[in-house]
């Protein structure tokens, strides 16, 4: 019983199976199917010249004295007979077409869908040009093949001579319709444009003096010219005898009027453009856009970085001891004068659920009153009572098992729940009770509130958290922030910097450990957000999910401002520290951002020891519908984190309860240790990188900009060097004095206030460089000496 999940076989995730060729082999491979494709070429064309005399040969090809006429001699004759008289005939000449492309598919290392495409409707045109052929030229076995030929005879056995062509022309409607788009309004089209070219060529070869409609004929019967037509064959519409004289004077300029007018018909057809039709036939060209294909050999941490933890044996719970804590629980209540009329045990990894029916007469609201008592009477850490269990109708008591069992991360992360979810960002937190995997989707939660007494495994948790993603995002799919007070939990992911994580321009570290930055880091969050907001109106799409789907459909130009965007997930550890130096200037980007940020993939998970109320305010709360409680000390605790007890009564080392909304759940977090993230960052690590870390939109602070009325001689030593800098590069911005003067992050920020104070830049303008107003290094200083008068 509930060892089902156990018992799932260890997989490798299913990207880091694919088969895929190195680079040197797709060269190699790529290089001989050109040369292959050559040769198959030539023969292929010698064939059709030397096949007579080569015939004889067919059955010498180990006879070393005979030799064939064929370009490729014996090999060239057997290659092209296969081919062209047992297969396709001339159709066959696309083969070599094919292979050649795909050798140079193969040997630039190009990606898509092009290939697969390119093949389907090769084979598609060598079997319609085989069997079209066939039925044309019957008695021409070198045209058709003999494929082309049998295919004809089957199919005429059962249609007609008449079904096969009109089969035949079906296959050029859809060959037409699918591969080339043409449509009905492209025929008229070519049809009008062809009868533009004629009467512009009738126009050209007309006699000089056009000013008249009606021409003489040799037999003087005058013939009316159709303006449209131009046709001189239209016989008159009035068959009287002309009068003698008599014409019809069109003014030129009318003739030509007419002209344009034809030329702007023409014109409209043209125009009449889709996006959608062109978004169709870009993807038809270059297969759907993919993010992944910067880092495309890009293999995902295997399994075996992650250990076992002793829990390859599964839960172990003896008979014994569950016979005791039934009788304790029955006895127990009995004490109170409660009857049981049923009791079920579920055993979990941590914990054993008693799940009892009372009996009848028995008033919940009095065991639920009992339940210090109860608790007290079994004399054990860690006993939690339900009572009832929501939609059950039956108590719940957990009493913890003597030896709990680790939940690996290995085995969440195997188990076909996490393999096969289909979720954005899927979490595999650990194990219900019932020894199931747990897993949720961060994307929907949308943010998440983590808190727990120190020691209770909250580093462990967040772990957990990234190791999922890890095992299940590619790089280009989703970015971490992440911020580390104390400095040593997060550091070990330092290594996946330029995978996986996301900075401010300027900074330096990818890892936050300095409040101030936290600010600006939310600031610049905000950015982001507002500015995604912006591109999903662009789009008209509601969320990112939409709005990714839209641009691999290619249906959103970059040449917009339009590019993938990839998940951002926010990690704060010890959230109280920065709360309590930092205040408000953290809350307000974070409450907006747990307020707004969902619809763009923007996710906040925030960890805290001490989930007081000053830390968890009321408006972070609000925004955070999905709680984790780790043991906490008190049940004030709990119900700060929870808004319900019980996390008070856990027993520590990665037992957690889970809310999202309503209900609670009880987990074993799974175990991920210190050495195992290393290797797997080690492993993400040494692959290749983007040049750097994603980076997030620029933000200057607004307290520095906020003290505009510098004085001269307040202003920092490195000034005039700064605004020299800034006018050369006629850029203002923060990371380039950083740069090129070597200052820190917050002197250059000071200095650009200074700069600003000054008249030589302009205003902070979000995640745009500011304005520089100064253009050129003359009128530069001619401004630093007026200051000085
Ligand atoms: N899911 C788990 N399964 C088994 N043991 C665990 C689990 N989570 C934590 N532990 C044990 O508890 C110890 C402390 O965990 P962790 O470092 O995550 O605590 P913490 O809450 O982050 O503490 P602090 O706040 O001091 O950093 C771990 O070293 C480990 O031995």
């Amino acid at each position: 019983m509930a060892k089902k999940g156990r018992k799932s076989k260890p997989k490798t995730p299913k990207k880091g199976l694919s088969f895929k060729l190195s680079n040197q082999n797709k060269i190699i491979l790529g290089s001989l199917l050109m040369l292959f494709s050559v040769a198959l070429f030539f023969s292929f064309v010698s064939f059709y010249f030397t096949w007579q005399d080569d015939q004889s040969l067919l059955t010498e090809f180990a006879n070393r004295n005979e030799q064939a006429k064929n370009l490729l001699n014996k090999f060239g004759a057997s290659v092209s007979h296969l081919f062209i008289y047992k297969g396709f005939g001339l159709a066959s000449m696309i083969f070599p077409f094919l292979l050649g492309y795909t050798g140079l598919y193969m040997f630039l290392n190009l990606k898509g869908q092009g290939l697969l495409r390119k093949w389907i409707w090769g084979l598609i045109f060598i079997i319609w040009i085989s069997i079209s052929l066939g039925f044309f030229a019957t008695t021409k076995p070198l045209l058709g093949g003999i494929v082309g030929y049998e295919m004809n005879d089957f199919l005429q056995d059962y249609a007609g001579k008449i079904g096969v062509l009109l089969l035949l022309l079906f296959g050029l409607i859809f060959i037409l319709v699918r591969l080339f788009h043409f449509t009905p309004e492209d025929f008229i089209h070519y049809f009008k444009a062809k009868k533009e070219s004629i009467s512009s060529e009738f126009k050209s070869n007309a006699p000089e003096d056009e000013d008249t409609v009606a021409i003489e004929k040799d037999n003087d019967v005058p013939v009316i010219l159709d303006p449209y037509t131009h046709k001189n064959d239209i016989p008159p519409i009035e068959k009287e005898e002309p009068i003698d004289d008599f014409e019809v004077n069109v003014p030129t300029e009318e003739v030509i009027e007419e002209d344009v007018l034809a030329m702007e018909v023409e014109k409209i057809v043209e125009e009449q453009e889709d996006t959608d039709i062109l978004a169709n036939k870009l993807v038809d060209d270059f297969g759907e856009f993919d993010p992944t294909l910067e880092l495309g050999n890009y293999k995902f941490p295997t399994i075996d970085l992650l250990e076992q933890h002793g829990a390859a044996g599964g839960i172990t719970i003896n008979q014994e001891e569950l016979e005791e804590n039934k009788n304790k629980i029955v006895d127990t209540l009995k004490n109170y004068k409660i009857g049981i009329a049923q009791i079920k045990a579920t055993i979990g990894p941590t914990v054993t659920l008693y799940e009892i029916v009372p009996e009848a007469g028995v008033r919940i609201s009095k065991i639920k009153n009992l339940e210090d008592d109860i608790a007290l009477s079994l004399a054990a850490l860690g006993i939690r009572i339900i009572a009832p269990i929501p939609g059950k109708g039956t108590i719940g008591i957990e009493v913890p098992n003597k030896n709990a069992t680790v939940v690996s991360m290995r085995s969440v992360i195997v188990s076909s729940k996490f393999q096969k979810a289909e979720m954005e960002l899927p979490i595999a937190f650990g194990k219900t009770i019932s020894n199931e995997t747990f897993v949720v989707d961060l994307a929907k939660m949308p943010h998440m509130l983590m808190a727990g007494a120190t020691g209770q495994g909250k580093s462990v948790g967040l772990n957990a958290v990234i190791t999922s993603l890890l095992y299940k995002k590619h790089p280009a799919e989703v970015k971490f922030i992440l911020v580390d007070p104390k400095k040593v939990e997060l550091t070990l992911y330092n290594k996946i910097e330029r995978h996986f994580l996301a900075k401010l321009p300027d900074s330096e570290e990818a890892i936050i450990t300095d409040n101030n930055k936290v600010i600006n880091t939310l600031n610049s969050l905000c950015i982001e957000m507002d500015n995604r907001y912006e591109l999903l109106k662009l789009a008209m799409v509601r969320n990112i999910k939409e709005y990714n789907t839209k641009y691999k459909a290619r249906k959103l130009n970059p040449n917009d401002g339009h590019k993938f965007l990839p998940y951002i997930v926010l990690v704060i550890d010890e959230f109280a520290d920065l709360i309590m130096t930092a205040g408000k200037e953290v809350e307000t980007p974070i409450a907006r951002l747990a307020q707004l940020a969902r619809a763009i993939g923007i996710h906040l998970i925030i960890a805290t020891q001490r989930p007081s109320v000053n830390v968890i305010t009321g408006i972070i709360k609000a925004n955070f519908p999905a709680r984790i409680a780790f043991r906490v000390t008190s049940k004030i605790d709990s119900r700060t984190i929870l808004d319900a007890q019980g996390a008070d009564q856990l027993i520590g080392r990665g037992d957690m309860l889970f809310t999202q909304g309503n209900e609670v759940t009880r987990l074993q977090c799974a175990f991920v240790d210190t050495p195992e993230v290393e290797k797997i960052t080690a492993y993400i690590g040494a692959q290749r990188a983007y040049p750097q870390a994603h980076e997030l939109p620029e933000y200057v602070g607004e307290d520095s900009g906020t003290s505009i009325d510098y004085e001269i001689s307040e202003r920092d030593a490195m000034f005039r060097e700064a605004a020299e800098v800034i006018v050369i590069a006629q850029q203002g911005s923060a990371s380039l004095l950083q740069r090129k003067l070597k200052l820190g992050y917050n002197r250059a920020g000071r200095i650009i206030d200074q700069l600003e104070a000054a008249g030589i830049v302009g205003p902070f303008e979000g995640s745009k460089a500011r304005q520089v107003l100064v253009p050129d290094m003359i009128a530069l200083d001619q401004l630093l000496n007026n200051e000085l008068k």
